[in-house]
């Protein structure tokens, strides 16, 4: 049994449950616990990864679920490019196990298709490649 970290940002509340809920349904089908948190927007997704990180409760892995959709400026761009990256850069240094659900999309019937678990399900998605990473971990005896 491992330990997970969920990084939910609230942009989308209702998309932002049903990410949750596809990561959740993925979690526990493989016995894992988690935890949650939440945050404003997939700006802050990376830093509370990095508070989670410093606690010495000790996650197995994390999860990052968000939605983030096109607007008017290229804000877009900013939040979805960083977010990404920042999430990347963490899996190198310090090398977390992460799950990317970040959504980024044109419009809402986009995101509600990926965030659906009917369909795309991608924050069970996004939970599948964070355990695949931990399970990784614990085989290759990294740290
Ligand atoms: N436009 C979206 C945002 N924007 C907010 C930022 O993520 C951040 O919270 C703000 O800039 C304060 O630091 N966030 C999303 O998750 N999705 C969006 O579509
Ligand atoms: C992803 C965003 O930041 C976007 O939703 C903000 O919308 P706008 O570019 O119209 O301010």
């Amino acid at each position: 049994m491992a330990h997970f970290l969920i990084v939910e940002a609230r942009f989308y509340t209702d998309l932002a449950d049903e990410l949750a809920a596809g990561a959740i349904e993925a979690l526990e089908a493989e016995g894992h616990t988690y935890e949650r948190a939440s945050v404003p927007g997939a700006l802050e997704i990376p830093a509370a990864m990095m508070i989670g990180y410093r606690n010495p409760k000790a996650y197995d892995g994390y999860i990052a679920l968000g939605v983030v959709i096109r607007g008017e400026t290229s804000h877009y761009d900013i939040v979805a490019g960083e977010s990404s990256r920042a999430l990347m850069d963490l899996t190198l240094n310090p090398g977390l196990a992460i799950g990317n659900g970040i959504q980024t999309v044109e419009n809402r019937d986009q995101a509600w298709a990926r965030a659906n678990r009917s369909d795309k399900n991608k924050g069970g998605g996004a939970a599948k490649a964070a355990m695949a990473l931990s399970a990784l971990r614990s085989t290759m005896g990294t740290q």
